[in-house]
């Protein structure tokens, strides 16, 4: 049996190659659930899909013992089958934890590290990237597929769309041109704002917003594989029967329960949805639960349905107003192999529609789509044939890949049965040439009323086995009942078949796609992680040697700067001490200033004090200026060093030196007065022992000279009266004595006065080298002076320092940081990688899943 019975002619093209190849899958396998996905290797993961063993429903031994052969070989197919279902539905259960898992590792992935998306661009959009070429010279024409479980196909108008990159060229992953040339179905993210483009809204969004709207994508997918478990655990099974106003739908749910449950009338009389479940759901109580509009029904919950005996079922069929859906319980005490409610099998719910007519249309073609109803059958009167609203409740079921089952009632109405049931056909071939072909198995000419009932009490009016007057009657009723059968038979198969489809199908169209979507997401992240990967590692390979010369750089220029700022500061030191040793050491060996006489001496002393001290001073300012020199030059050294490291960044500005500012504030002992030397008394004349000696020896040879002189005697006369006072005796030299000394005293006066020019420059000199000793005056100059070059040295060796040190911070940041994002995208692409290839395997593993292999063939086997 085929797999759908409505035509695909209309299903998008491939799209690329894995598409293309997909495509065959989906011809192959599509059930009208959306299309899948394809993977061309096979993968080489443990089976996520390993064959499970569900136990098999026993087959009661009353009936093996009891039934035919050919009812034992049917219930032990109906057990292969339901052992094919139960392998297949644990299989998807156990794909939905593994996706759900996949889904949820890349959810809390991308909240870390937003996850790149690749852009989409519309075949039709102008193509302006220097990389397109290469995506659209695919010859393959651009398609989309149908996303999820949607039933609905695509409009006409839907985006076409290619993948672009929205990176970079040089980012662009070499896979995007082959391999993810297709857009997402389940992850796809909604971008439509008036005219711009998804592919320009996802170059112009934010990472973080792109991040965003996939988390929420992911979040939708993961809602939805929970409903989709939900869903495959779901033992029941729905069958819709819908039909025309009259064409006996009710008739027909009675004879499939055999059973007088639902109201039949020759006036329209079913106007709410009647659903039949079988009453061992509810704990063997037969009642009708009508449920109100608006509620939400839970058998538990009394509050959300109203309950009434079977009796009423009439009067609340007719009751549109106030019920949306009547639940039916009933027992069917006939034999599993026989009740379609319970058949040992799957539990199967009947669902009786309102007739259509323009009213009722819309809402069953909704009810018809809901993802429960697993088949429809549409019942028509063969009397009528196909009315307008069959023919558009068809066409749109065909296109919408329901599942119909046609049942042509009333057929004992009819004389020319052979004419009839070809006409029929002939609509049926129009309408769906699939189900035509397969109309042995699919359309059935059957007379419900003829069917005989087990509880003829069930208010059965007694015209079961009877003509109900609308026209003579040729079937022969052996015919009838046989046909009946066979309608069964096959509806039963339909429905088997079609649950594994409509139930599980679903469930694995949607894990392809979102599995199709994690490996396209996952190639595309993959490649983009390893272009990072990539870069990160040019760029570390280029920072680091730069980053380490300059760190030895650093070092050597720190340490020659320091070098050569003491040497200049050493060198200044020794001039300041050499020259200011050399200046003290000659003070008081010239004349400074004219000797003015007795009268003027205190000025005298002042004066050549001033000026001794001028001439140290004036020495200290050379000094200062050497130092300027020296200092400039040094700034300039410094200077060159910073330019020829570092001109044109920002880390380093040239800086005018002011040397005038130099010294401004340490001045020197003598321009601040500790150095005062004062004028006393004692600096005009000089006691020192062996000066005194000497000047009253000269005295005395003055006042020899000058008595001798003075008092015309010449020398020998006066060694003469030394010699006489010898000769004389004591007395006569009393005489002289005093005279004598007075003259010594005078010439002494004589002596120092006439000194004073001499004593006072020496006395000064002795007294201010003194005074610059206990101050340590050379040493603290040339300390000072130093060290003021040394102080203004300082500043721009720091801003050459501070140079490096920002070089290197900036250096050692961007190494660091670049080594972080290595350590990311390597995080990245192992994730990525890994996530690619799990899709890949699941992909290849779920789509192998045969949902229909077991079926036999609807009636031709049974
Ligand atoms: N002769 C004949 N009459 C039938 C057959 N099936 C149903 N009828 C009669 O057709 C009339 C309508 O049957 P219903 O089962 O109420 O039809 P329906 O499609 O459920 O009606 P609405 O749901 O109200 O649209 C009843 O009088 C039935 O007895 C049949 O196979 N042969």
């Amino acid at each position: 049996m085929s797999s759908s019975y409505f035509d695909i002619d209309d299903l998008p093209g491939p799209s690329n190659r894995r598409s293309t190849n997909r495509e065959v899958y989906i011809s192959a396998h599509d059930s009208g659930y959306g299309a899948s996905v394809y993977s061309e290797e096979k993968p080489e993961r443990p089976a996520l899909v390993s064959s499970n063993t569900m136990p098999l429903t026993s087959i009661p031994g009353s009936m093996l013992s009891s039934g035919s052969e050919d009812t034992v070989q049917r219930l032990l197919q109906y057990q292969v089958q339901q052992l094919h279902y139960n392998e297949n539905r644990s299989a998807l259960g156990r794909a939905i934890s593994t996706v759900m898992n996949m889904l949820k590792e890349l959810q809390s992935v991308n909240r870390e590290w937003p996850a790149q998306y690749p852009a989409f661009r519309s075949v039709n959009a102008p193509v302006n990237s220097s990389n397109i070429p290469t995506l659209l010279s695919s010859d393959r024409p651009a398609q989309l597929r149908r996303v999820a479980t949607d039933l609905s196909f695509p409009s006409s108008n839907q985006d076409k769309a290619t993948l672009v990159s929205l990176s970079p060229s040089s980012e662009v992953p070499r896979l995007m041109s082959s391999q993810l040339s297709h857009e997402f179905n389940v992850l796809k993210l909604d971008l439509k704002l008036g005219a711009v483009s998804p592919a320009e809204l996802v170059r112009s969004l934010e990472k973080s917003a792109i991040a965003s709207l996939l988390d929420g994508k992911i979040s939708q997918a993961l809602k939805h594989l929970l409903s989709l478990r939900e869903r495959i655990e779901d033992t029941s099974s729905k069958v819709l029967v819908t039909g025309d106003l009259n064409a006996g739908k009710s008739t027909f749910c009675n004879a499939l329960l055999r059973r007088n449950v639902l109201p039949e009338d020759q006036q329209p009389c079913t106007n709410v949805f009647c659903e039949v479940l079988d009453a061992q759901i509810n704990n063997g109580v037969e009642e009708v639960h009508a449920i109100p509009h608006g509620s939400t029904y839970n058998r538990q919950d009394e509050r959300t349905y109203d309950v009434f005996p079977l009796s009423q079922l009439e009067r609340l069929a007719v009751s549109p107003e106030i019920y949306m859906l009547l639940k039916i319980y009933i027992e069917d005490k006939r034999r599993p192999e026989q009740s379609l409610l319970r058949n040992g099998v799957v539990d199967i719910a009947l669902i009786d529609a309102p007739g259509l007519n323009m009213d009722s249309m819309q809402t069953t073609a909704v009810f018809a789509r809901q993802e429960e109803i697993d088949v429809v059958v549409f019942v028509v009167s063969a009397e009528n044939h196909f009315t307008l609203s069959a023919k558009e409740f068809i066409w749109n079921a065909a296109h919408e890949k329901a599942f119909i089952f046609i049942v042509v009632n009333r057929f004992d109405n009819i004389r020319d049965k052979n004419r009839c049931s070809r006409l029929i056909l002939e609509q049926v071939a129009k309408l769906s040439p699939r189900t035509y072909n397969d109309s042995d198995d699919l359309v059935h000419f059957v007379s419900s009323n003829k069917v005989p009932k087990s509880y003829p009490d069930d208010g059965d009016d007694g015209d079961d086995n009877e003509d109900n007057g609308n026209g003579g009657t040729n079937n022969n009723d052996d015919d009838g009942a046989l046909d009946f059968e066979n309608l069964e038979r096959c509806l039963r198969n339909f429905v088997l078949e079609k649950r594994a489809i409509s139930k599980l199908a679903p469930a694995k169209t949607y894990l392809l796609n979102v599995l199709g979507d994690l490996e396209a997401l996952a190639s595309y992240n993959e490649q983009l992680s390893q272009n990072e990967v990539q870069r990160l590692k040019d760029e570390l390979a280029h920072i680091t040697p730069v980053y380490e010369s300059s760190l030895q750089n650093s070092v050597k220029i720190s340490e020659e700067v320091d070098s050569n700022i003491e040497k200049l500061v050493t060198s200044v030191y020794e001039h300041t001490r050499y020259r200011l040793e050399n200046v003290i050491a000659e003070i008081g060996k010239k004349t400074y200033v004219e000797y003015p006489g007795i009268f003027s001496i205190y000025s005298y002393a002042a004066d050549t004090r001033d000026a001794m001290l001028h001439s140290i001073q004036q020495s200290v300012v050379e000094c200062e200026e050497f130092a300027r020199k020296r200092t400039t030059s040094g700034f300039l050294v410094l200077q060159n060093l910073g330019l020829q490291h570092f001109q044109g960044t920002a880390y380093y500005t040239e800086k005018i030196f002011n040397n005038g500012l130099m010294f401004s504030r340490r001045k020197d002992l003598l321009a601040r007065g500790s150095v005062s030397a004062p004028i006393e008394f004692a600096d005009y004349i000089d006691l020192d022992q062996k000066q005194k000696i000497s000047g009253l020896g000269m005295s005395i040879t003055l006042a020899t000279a000058a008595g001798t002189g003075a008092f015309g005697l010449p020398s020998t006369v006066a060694s003469g009266i030394v010699k006489a006072s010898s000769i004389v005796g004591l007395r006569n030299l009393r005489k002289w004595i005093v005279p004598a000394l007075g003259l010594v005293l005078v010439c002494g006066a004589v002596y120092l006065i006439s000194d004073i020019p001499n004593v006072v420059p020496r006395k000064l000199a002795k007294k201010l080298k003194r005074e610059l000793e206990s101050v340590d005056y050379i040493h603290t100059n040339s300390d000072r002076i130093s060290g003021e070059c040394r102080k203004v040295l300082k500043y721009p060796a720091e801003d050459l320092r501070s140079a490096f040190q920002q070089l290197l911070d900036d250096k050692a940041s961007q190494k660091n940081e670049r080594t972080r994002q290595m350590s990311q995208a390597k995080e990245s692409l192992r994730y990525f990688s890994r996530l690619y290839e799990d899709s890949r395997c699941n992909w290849g593993m779920i789509s192998e899943l045969d949902l229909e292999g077991v079926i036999t063939g609807g009636s031709t086997d049974v």
